[in-house]
């Protein structure tokens, strides 16, 4: 029974030739006419032949078979589950010529040799070189070509992505040590400040108890003498940071007060976790530096390690590596069970796209443009799996995506056992009560463990009783003591094993799938929602432990930050989502094409830029537009779904920051607050409005700028709206000069986020004449200018 995945390639395929034709020798770059005639075939007289190669023929084989008629324009289909696929190759895109199949009979095996003879024989195609290749492996052109790449014809083995990886892994590790350590040997702390990796002149407002034993310490600005809320400068540190406390004045070097984990980030505010409260020195004026994060960088590399060896290719993912890494065919069941969604609500793409993964044997991909409900399909996928038995680690490269999955899965069944692996310091207070810790808390051999510390301590208070001669019971309450830690021990470890051997799903990070507590476990699948977003190395750390995998993801946004420019160049930010979209392309892939938060106009311009034009708008969201919402006064003339307010020839130049190297432009930014102050004035609310901006400069000069009116609407980069919206967005552009130099901008995913986080407004607010230097940012002023309201920033705020 062909899959529907062979199916669909069968019926899709194009047949391009009647008769393969020889390759043009290599000395003529184009074909005369002569070599042409006498070997092109006459299309309407062409027989097409199909030859049906049997099952016998093994999976290298069949992907070297693959890889020689895509070169050649044969059309190929593989067809039959597991053991018994079979591959037919065929020779004629002329519908109307007569087939002549030609089926091989069955046998044990079939050589390289006869393979290459029944191509000679049948197509007329020397396949010699391409079996005699050392690694052939199933190289995918047509993928390639697919995604508008050259093809390549070369693909990543595992061996030289291990390779590859690791001094990549190693030069990213140096450049964050090499920033951290720049930072606080930094002699001008302000410079440190600038850089985004210090904090300076910060005051503890309060410290208070929680999160199992760990203390939060609340840290905000001192100037102003704490009376009044001051936004921090502008920085480079998020939760989940490893951060170390010291006085803000005097010798950086000198060891640090307290060290913990960065719980939560607001404007005035910085919350951090720490173990073990120090009993002096938070009093004065103190400053926060954040560490290189030494365990990821040592868990990756493991990860990497363990890749490669022995162990992980006879365990279970050993077929899913041969796949993602080219050597085996991706497949999927012929007659996939019917299910019914638990969520009526999902949409035609969001229901194939679980239907493929559900499908999927081996691999399959969700690809989630802006707003399509990725997550929606993910959290169905979830739950699908977990009613068919299936044990399922649910992961992703950042606690917020973690804990907002593990919100919506318990949402949407709360009896569903779902548990949430982590640092509680880096949980959200509404997925604690689904946190590992929360569970074996409430198990019986936790309360047992409890009982025994509680005989621990009375032991203990025993023993500083007892005088220096009562030898004997010293002795013995000893030897208890030493029986009851082992119980102790003992009791809470199985807790914390059966909790997780009773979990039908468990969520945690990728770094925190290496964890020791998961370290043994296995599961049946591994689903990483915004893969594309995670290195490759750490997305392996959970495929490691599963024979299937479903990664959600949109290549088109945002890919994950990487310090180091070299190693990012050299690879190391190429996720696994992207590297299989361009392998395998539609055969694993299902993209949903319907968005739940843009105006049919805002979206119009990401979809025909980035996805093909295969996006529409739901009719919940097409037409809507700040004018709906409550309050706003607003019509349709005053602010228009798109506004392109234009700083050319209005004198706002850009200028780069004292003491650091991000830009900045102090008249635009006063553009970007007026027209954000127009918004509020007409009825919309503050924490309504995003402004992004590329620059962190400029995201520090708009807090100071900003009037206490806006202090609810939120600055931030273009990766700190990733996965967010906001009603209205207005993006600050920045770059002004003469010549006409835009430099990161120029990143179609970069700007494909910044204007893709608004849902019915979206104002871009830029130097038309300098951005328009760069193709890609002409065509997307062009857009503004053709379907939205056009200002000169000299009409908002007037000299
Ligand atoms: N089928 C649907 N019908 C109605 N609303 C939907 C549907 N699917 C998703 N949504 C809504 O669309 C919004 C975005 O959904 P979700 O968070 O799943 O998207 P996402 O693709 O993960 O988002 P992002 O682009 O931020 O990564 C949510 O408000 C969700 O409720």
């Amino acid at each position: 029974m062909p899959s529907e995945h062979a199916k669909r390639k069968a019926t899709k395929k194009p047949q391009k030739s009647s008769k393969a034709v020889p390759k043009t020798p290599k000395n003529v770059s184009k074909p005369d006419q002569a070599f042409v005639n006498q070997s092109a075939p006459d299309l309407s007289t062409a027989v097409t032949t199909q030859v049906e190669f049997p099952s016998a023929v093994s999976a290298r084989q069949r992907a070297v078979l693959h890889d020689i008629a895509s070169h050649h324009g044969l059309s190929h289909t593989s067809a039959g589950d597991d053991d018994e696929r079979r591959i037919t190759l065929g020779s004629s895109s002329s519908s109307k010529a007569p087939t002549e199949r030609v089926n091989i009979a069955k046998c044990e095996a079939l050589s390289d040799e006869a393979i290459c003879d029944l191509l000679r024989e049948h197509f007329n195609i020397d396949g010699s070189s391409d079996f005699a290749a050392p690694h052939a492996k199933p190289a995918a052109p047509k993928a390639c070509i697919q995604n508008g790449r050259k093809a390549s014809g070369k693909l990543l083995s595992l061996e030289d992505f291990v390779s590859r990886t690791l001094p990549l892994l190693e030069m990213e590790h140096e450049a964050e040590v090499a920033q951290a350590q720049e930072s606080i040997a930094q002699r001008r702390p302000e410079v440190a400040q600038a850089r985004g990796r210090a904090l300076l002149n910060l005051r503890l407002r309060d410290a208070e108890g929680g999160l199992l034993g760990r203390t939060l310490l609340a840290l905000v600005s001192n100037k102003g003498g704490g009376t009044i809320s001051v936004p921090l400068p502008a920085h480079k540190v998020s939760p989940h940071d490893v951060v170390e406390l010291r006085p803000s004045k005097g010798d950086a070097s000198l060891p640090a007060i307290a060290s913990g984990v960065v719980h939560r980030v607001r404007d005035d505010c910085i919350t951090v976790a720490v173990e073990d409260m120090p009993d002096e020195g938070l009093e004065q004026p103190l400053r926060l530096d954040k560490l290189a994060n030494e365990v990821t960088y040592r868990r990756l590399k493991e990860t990497l390690e363990s890749l490669g060896g022995a162990v992980a290719q006879a365990g279970p993912a050993a077929t899913l590596m041969d796949v993602l890494f080219g050597c085996a065919a991706p497949r999927f069941v012929g007659n996939a069970p019917a299910w019914t969604p638990v969520n009526a609500r999902l949409d035609g793409s969001q229901r194939a796209a679980v239907s493929r993964a559900l499908a999927a044997k081996d691999v399959a991909l969700i690809h989630g443009p802006p707003g399509t409900g990725k997550t929606t399909a993910v959290v169905e996928l979830i739950l699908q799996e977990a009613a068919r038995g299936n044990r399922v680690l649910a992961a992703s490269a950042s606690n917020i995506a973690v804990d907002n999955l593990v919100e919506r899965l318990i949402t949407a069944n709360p009896k569903l056992m779902v548990v949430r692996v982590g640092h509680p310091a880096r949980l959200l207070p509404q997925v604690l009560g689904a946190s590992l810790e929360a569970h074996v808390y409430a198990s019986d051999n936790s309360a047992l463990a409890r009982d025994c510390r509680r005989d621990i301590k009375s032991a203990n208070a025993k023993l500083l009783k007892l005088g220096r001669k009562d030898y004997a019971e010293r002795r013995s309450l000893r030897g208890e003591l030493r029986a009851l830690q082992k119980e102790e021990r003992q009791r809470q470890q199985r807790a914390v094993d059966e909790v997780l051997k009773k979990a039908a799903v468990v969520c945690a990070t990728l770094s925190g799938a290496l964890m020791r507590e998961l370290r043994p476990l296995r599961f049946d699948l591994a689903v990483i929602d915004e893969a594309a977003q995670a290195l490759e190395a750490a997305s392996w750390s959970a495929l490691l432990k599963v024979p299937r995998a479903v990664l959600a993801g949109d290549h088109l946004q945002l890919p994950p930050t990487v310090i180091s420019e070299v190693a990012a160049r050299k690879g190391l930010s190429e996720t696994l989502f992207e590297r299989l979209q361009g392998m395998y392309g539609d055969d694993i892939s299902e993209m949903l094409t319907v968005q739940y938060r843009m105006h049919a106009r805002i979206m119009q311009w990401s979809s025909d830029e980035l996805y093909g034009g295969r996006l529409t708008a739901h009719a919940s969201v097409a037409e809507h537009t700040l004018a709906d919402l409550k309050g706003v006064s607003l019509d349709g003339d005053d602010i228009s779904v798109l506004t392109l307010i234009d700083t050319a020839g209005c004198g706002m130049e850009e200028a780069v920051e004292e003491d650091g190297d991000s830009k900045r432009n102090e008249g635009e930014a006063k553009v970007t607050l007026a027209h954000a102050q127009r918004l509020v004035s007409g009825g919309v609310r503050p924490e309504d409005i995003g402004i992004i901006t590329p620059y962190n400069a400029q995201v520090h000069l708009l807090k100071e700028l900003r009037p206490s009116a806006l202090s609810a609407m939120e600055i931030s980069s273009v990766d700190g709206f990733q996965g967010r919206e906001k009603e209205a967005i207005i993006i600050s552009m920045v770059r002004s000069n003469d010549a006409k130099q835009v430099g990161f901008l120029s990143d179609r995913r970069r700007m494909n986020v910044a204007v893709t986080r608004a849902r019915r407004h979206c104002a871009l607010v830029c130097d038309s004449e300098t951005v328009s230097g760069d193709e890609f940012l002409g065509r997307l002023v062009q857009y503004f200018e053709q379907h939205g309201a056009y200002l000169s920033a000299a009409e908002l705020v007037p000299d």
